[in-house]
């Protein structure tokens, strides 16, 4: 009896520690309250948190593969050989037998050759890194433990490569390729490698289509080889729909053709094949055929997309046509002026795939990129600028992202003499002229990175520095900020153009690039005789006044502003402090003489930088009080007694 209560005793305390173990957090979780109980759910969760951002995760320490790496997508090239390798050859393996038994030692060698990609795999999906919180993991430890404890490492990856070979010892399943399918579970790398390089490369819809034909192709195989095994099942020349007796004697490649023929047939709806004769035959066929009609389905509608998306751009560029030629219509404008619109619509279309280059490059870019990539297309432009060519090069740089494209057409004028300079012009493409004003004489051709429309923009002038003796003078540049000459387009040209305040702005950095260029501007105006160099010291003084850009000027507006503000305060001080002494004297006096009239002298007060304010103190002196305090209102007055 004692015995059995010690082991009933021993088993309760088991019990109840038990109980405690297992009750004892629900007890503590219950005792909380509500608050308490989201306070400490929110600590779980920070905890979490930073157990994943911790900073030894970023840290290299080892051998680790970055997905955006070209070396990343060349493994996946790879990896994708082996799994389509596998998805190929093992339904044709299975199904066609003498394929399979005939080379055997070559599939014994391709099979572990591609299951060693397979492992390598494996170990490379354990090193590559991935993006958390912005930042590249690229700790070995930290990659490896996330892939070997996810779902994916255990049903996919590992799964794909477990041995099932060894099934072969087997004797009913010797050699039966089928039982190695579990590598087709590695079919996610193949997805992964179509959309990066689908991604990556530069002919999508050529990409495109041969993935459809590639797909297309890989059911047809996958339905012929299952026609060999249902007519095999069946027997040969069993009825019509199935292959004749004679199959038997035929080579693989010839099976192969047929059932490859016969399925092309069959899932391209195109029929014309031999009818089914018994329900599992019918049921094939019309498994077949609605499979048959997703895949024309897929074919066109991708087709349809590929095409209508290349015939989208040209599309729009129709519309907008249509939509100037409507106008011009409807504004009776002439015959001649219309086919020069249209003869530039047509040309600006057609040539130029990229119609707003602006809009293309602030789309979904970075600002850095978008530096990047300004840099990359008009750098190389900017360098073959002689006015540039001794600046810095972060002076470039900077002017490369202020960059603007325009177009002309022929005969047209860019710029005309005379005309006030608000942007210089970089040709990009094409050939333009300086020419006479009448647009016949052409002095002088500018090619491909010449730069024209400078001098106006430069500021080598001031346009009237003084009018003295009713004559005006001109420094540097003799005709200011106004066009030097003529500019016009001969054939079709792209230029860049650079506004005048952008150049500025950037230059203003940039003030031994400044005048490096206000050199090389006066030398040009020097060649034709433009410049006005009969400057004196004070006019050059102005001018250099004059160079100072709009930043500056508007540093020196609020420098001044200060002062005033300054000035203002001091003078209101010594306001209040007059006004008071006043007061104070006021008071006194009317003290002082009761009901007599006041005999005083009235000095004023004036703070030295103010201007002079006229008072009448004479008139004081025959006014009475009330009058002076009407003047109190005027600041600087002081009453001596
Ligand atoms: N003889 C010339 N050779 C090359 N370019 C010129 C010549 N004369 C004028 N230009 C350019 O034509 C531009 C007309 O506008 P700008 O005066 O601003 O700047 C002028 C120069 O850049």
């Amino acid at each position: 009896m004692e015995i059995e209560e010690q082991k009933m005793e021993s088993s309760n305390s088991k019990f109840k520690k038990f109980r405690k173990r297992i009750f004892r957090p629900i007890h503590r979780f219950k005792s909380k309250n509500k608050d308490e109980q989201q306070h400490s759910v929110l600590q779980e969760q920070n905890q979490k948190v930073d157990l994943l951002i911790r900073n030894e995760d970023f840290n290299v320490t080892g051998f680790v593969i970055d997905p955006q790496n070209y070396l990343y997508h060349y493994w996946l090239g790879i990896i994708s050989v082996a799994v389509a390798y596998n998805l190929i050859f093992i339904p044709a393996r299975y199904a066609f037998d003498d394929l399979n038994s005939n080379l055997r030692l070559t599939w014994i060698a391709l099979d572990y050759a591609f299951d060693v990609i397979y492992l390598i795999d494996i170990f490379l999906q354990s090193r590559t890194g991935y993006f958390s919180h912005g930042l590249f993991v690229r700790n070995h430890h930290v990659l490896a433990r996330k892939y070997f404890s996810s779902h994916e490492f255990y049903i996919r990856d590992l799964l794909s490569i477990f041995p099932t070979d060894l099934l072969y010892f087997n004797q009913r399943l010797r050699f039966i390729s089928i039982i190695r399918s579990n590598r087709f579970l590695r079919i996610h790398r193949l997805f992964e490698f179509q959309e990066l390089t689908e991604s990556r490369t530069r002919f999508p819809n050529a990409f495109r289509i041969g993935v459809l034909i590639c797909l297309t192709l890989t059911l047809i195989h996958w339905n012929c080889c299952i026609y060999f095994l249902i007519c095999q099942h069946l027997g040969f020349g069993s009825d019509e729909w199935v292959l004749p007796a004679s199959a038997h004697n035929e080579t693989v490649a010839m099976l192969y053709t047929y059932c490859f023929y016969w399925s092309t047939l069959l899932l391209s709806t195109i029929g014309d094949v031999p009818l089914p004769v018994k329900q599992s035959e019918y049921v094939f066929v019309l498994f077949d055929y609605m499979i048959g009609i997703l895949i024309f389905a897929t074919i066109i509608g991708s087709l349809g997309t590929m095409i209508s998306s290349q015939n989208q751009s040209r599309q729009q560029v129709c519309e907008k046509m249509d939509e100037i030629k409507r106008y011009m219509k409807f504004r009776s404008v002439n015959r001649k002026l219309e086919r020069k619109v249209i003869k530039w619509l047509d040309y600006l279309y057609t040539n130029r795939q990229v119609l707003n280059e602006e809009k293309v490059l602030n789309s979904d870019l970075s600002v850095e990129l978008r530096k990047d990539l300004a840099i990359k297309v008009h750098l190389e432009s900017l360098q073959q600028v002689k006015l540039f060519n001794d600046c810095e090069s972060n002076l470039l740089v900077e002017l490369v992202t202020k960059l603007k494209p325009i177009f002309f057409g022929p005969g047209d004028y860019v710029c005309r003499k005379g005309d006030i300079g608000k942007e210089m012009y970089i040709i990009k493409r094409g050939e333009l002229a300086v020419v006479s004003d009448d647009g016949k004489t052409i002095f002088v051709k500018l090619k491909e990175g010449a730069v024209f429309g400078e001098i106006s923009i430069l500021n080598i002038p001031a346009i009237i520095l003084f009018e003295l003796n009713n004559k005006v003078e001109y420094l540097g540049s003799k005709h200011g900020n106004r066009r030097t000459a003529n500019v016009k387009s001969l054939g079709y040209s792209d230029l860049y153009t650079l506004c005048k305040e952008d150049l500025w702005l950037v230059l203003d950095n940039y003030p031994e690039s400044l005048s490096k260029i206000i050199e090389k501007g006066k030398s040009l105006l020097r060649k034709d005789n433009l410049l006005d160099e009969t400057l004196t010291d004070k006019k050059r003084h102005v001018e250099q006044d004059q160079l100072l850009s709009v930043q500056h000027r508007i540093k020196k507006l609020m420098d001044l502003d200060e002062l005033l503000n300054d000035r203002i305060t001091k003078f209101l001080d010594n306001y209040v402090d007059s006004i008071r002494s006043f007061k104070q004297q006021l008071s006194t006096l009317e003290y002082s003489y009761g009901t007599r009239k006041p005999s005083v002298s009235v000095s004023v007060n004036i703070p030295a930088n103010t201007s002079k304010l006229h008072f009448y103190d004479n008139n004081l002196r025959d006014n009475n009080i009330n009058n002076i305090i009407k003047y109190a209102s005027a600041p600087f007055l002081k009453i001596d007694q």
